[in-house]
């Protein structure tokens, strides 16, 4: 259930919000408790005995105040004074024991979710991450995973170890003083009314304070990847601007919350102090003297009231920390909960090795609902052969390629390599067969060895050095200060584009694949680099399917086969030559780049 679909019945909004909370907290001590059942088995018989120590604590009141009316009696102070060591000693270890498994409990489920959260995010397609801003994302992943902790130690907390105490005081308070104590508890429930105003708050003001934290991520991000840009376009006051509104949002709210908290306490300890006036008062007077009262019980009794203090306080603020670790919660369960984008079939097979034939038949595609971006597109890529899409911006070449990784499915037709259809296969087996180099350069802040090796983990030094020569890296890196060691910096900051792209050309062939995807892989490439990788290219896709998309239509005049696109259809195909006597679409772009038949050398 989402809460839109709670939003059109306002008055049954809160009682519905409340059962989806509930069911929450539910779902989060169920799989605490699978999972860390026996710390928090531990942790539970701990506090058990915290309970009982502090009801002995204020029951063994009675029996010092008696025994010190009677010192003549050595051995019953003796016996005393033992009592008292015993429960102090029991009651300091019970504390340890809880406080320590407690933590520990409360570490693995932060760690468990954690990770929980990123392997999500890692079946997750590409789909989502066009949809969920990465600030949102760090946020949800470091956060609330904290918040589920937090949640889960209130819950046990309060429900067990403050419970119980609670229960344990009142019995000494009715056993030493049984009048009183009624007084008592017709005062203390009382207190509760005054937290329904703060708990209709508290969650408002919680869920805006985490908008609020994924805005100040998304500025420092964004500070950080467009740094170039802010300095160029004088942008730096506009971003003091935006993280100052950012922080002060959440400044505000995290003090409105503190407030809201701390309003609990006034309410608490005002109405006991009123309390415990009361009883002296009345004491004193010998209001009760009926009950034939000893100094001993009354004292037992003072001390239970006193103590039952602290664990009432924290049982009336329980419902506000929960609802504000709630937010956090809910959106780790949203994020934990949401379908994955694109998954694997659940028989999915191994895509065996093959040619390398890949087909496209009747492919339609929209990014979004409605916006449709391939319309009934039937491409073949014959293994071995080069192929060329090319067609104006926009016109949905790299979408084809999108589908022929299976990053995303194709909404009609499907895509089949070597006959069967990439729907069937697992992920590993698909992309087992393929290698890519893409028009944006993703590097890893690592050094430029792994950076080419990510595309095969166990290829060794002399396969890299193989490869980084083939995509003519091998001379600049051979430059750098620590050669194949050197470091590239975030998304290699310290190389330049040229270089960037070099090393995702090494990487895609040191991959070896039987199909390689080419999307502008030479774009940021001066034109003498370019001609010596289309040489490295001419060798190394030799016996490989290749798909090749280049706005450069040089890059492409050798290819086996064009498809020229244009606004989601494929509208002409067959070799340059044949394209150029067509005098279509192609021919016009041609024409375009090189001003007439001026660059008809090497046209096949
Ligand atoms: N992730 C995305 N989400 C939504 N729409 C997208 C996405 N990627 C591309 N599009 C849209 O799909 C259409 C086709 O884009 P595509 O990148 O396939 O074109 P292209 O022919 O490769 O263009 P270019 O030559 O400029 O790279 C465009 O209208 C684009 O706006």
């Amino acid at each position: 259930m989402t809460d839109e679909t709670v939003e059109t019945t306002p008055g049954r909004l809160g009682a519905l919000k409340g059962l989806l909370n509930n069911s929450l907290i539910s779902r989060l001590l169920r799989e605490g408790m699978n999972e860390q059942g026996w710390l928090y088995a531990i942790a539970i018989l701990a506090m058990l005995v915290v309970a009982l120590t502090s009801a002995a604590t204020a029951w063994v009141m009675q029996r010092i105040i008696d025994a010190l009316g009677h010192p003549e009696n050595h051995a019953g102070v003796a016996m005393v004074s033992i009592t008292v060591m015993v429960i102090f000693t029991v009651k300091g270890i019970a504390n340890y024991t809880q406080v320590v498994f407690m933590s520990r409990a409360g570490n693995r489920i932060v760690a468990r979710q954690q990770i929980r959260l990123y392997q999500k995010l890692m079946r997750q397609g590409v789909g989502f991450f066009n949809i969920n801003e990465s600030s949102d994302l760090l946020m949800r992943v470091t956060q609330s995973a904290q918040a589920a902790r937090s949640l889960i130690e209130v819950v046990v907390t309060s429900m067990v170890r403050d419970l119980l105490t609670l229960f344990g005081l009142i019995c000494v308070m009715v056993y030493q003083q049984p009048l009183l104590s009624s007084v008592m508890l017709i005062i203390g429930p009382l207190t509760m009314i005054g937290l329904r105003y703060i708990l209709r708050h508290v969650r408002v003001i919680m869920e805006k304070e985490m908008a609020s934290l994924s805005e100040i991520i998304k500025v420092i991000q964004e500070t950080s990847g467009g740094i170039q840009i802010i300095k160029i376009f004088s942008l730096e006051k506009r971003m003091n601007r935006r993280m100052e509104g950012a922080v002060k949002q959440v400044e505000t709210r995290s003090n409105a919350v503190a407030r809201l908290e701390a309003i609990t306490s006034p309410l608490m300890e005002t109405l006991s102090g009123f309390a415990i006036a009361g009883v002296v008062y009345l004491s004193a007077f010998g209001a009760f003297g009926s009950e034939a009262t000893t100094p001993g019980q009354l004292m037992s009794f003072v001390t239970a009231l006193l103590m039952a203090y602290e664990p009432a306080k924290r049982l009336s603020r329980m419902r506000v920390t929960i609802e504000s670790k709630m937010v956090g919660v809910r959106i780790m369960f949203e994020l934990l909960d949401q379908p994955e984008t694109i998954s694997e079939a659940e028989n999915a097979t191994t895509l065996p090795p093959g040619p390398g034939k890949m087909e496209m038949r009747n492919l339609g595609f929209a990014y979004a609902k409605d916006k449709r971006v391939l319309r009934d597109v039937n491409l073949t890529f014959e293994p071995g052969k080069t192929t060329a899409l090319v067609g104006p911006s926009g016109a949905g070449k790299s979408t084809v390629l999108n589908l022929a990784m299976r990053l995303y499915d194709p909404t009609e037709g499907n895509v089949l390599i070597d006959g069967q259809d990439i729907r069937d296969v697992t992920f590993d087996s698909l992309r087992a067969r393929m290698s890519f180099v893409g028009q944006g350069t993703f590097l890893f802040s690592t050094s430029v060895m792994e950076n080419i090796r990510v595309s095969r983990p166990d290829a060794t030094d002399e396969e890299v050095y193989e490869a980084a020569r083939a995509a003519h890296a091998h001379e600049f890196i051979a430059k750098l200060d620590e050669g194949y060691e050197t470091q590239v910096g975030e998304n290699g900051t310290f190389l330049s584009g040229g270089q960037r792209q070099r090393l995702s050309i090494a990487r895609a062939f040191l991959r070896r694949a039987e199909i390689l995807l080419l999307d502008e892989a030479t774009s940021a490439l001066d034109a003498d680099s370019e001609a010596l990788i289309k040489d490295a290219l001419r060798e190394v896709t030799k016996d490989v399917t290749t798909i090749v998309i280049a706005h450069r239509l040089s890059t492409v005049l050798e290819a086996d086969r064009i498809y020229v696109m244009e606004d989601g259809r494929v509208v002409e195909f067959g070799t340059a030559r044949e394209l150029l006597d067509h005098g279509g679409v192609f021919k016009r772009l041609f024409d375009q780049q090189f001003g007439g038949s001026g660059g008809m050398q090497g046209v096949q």
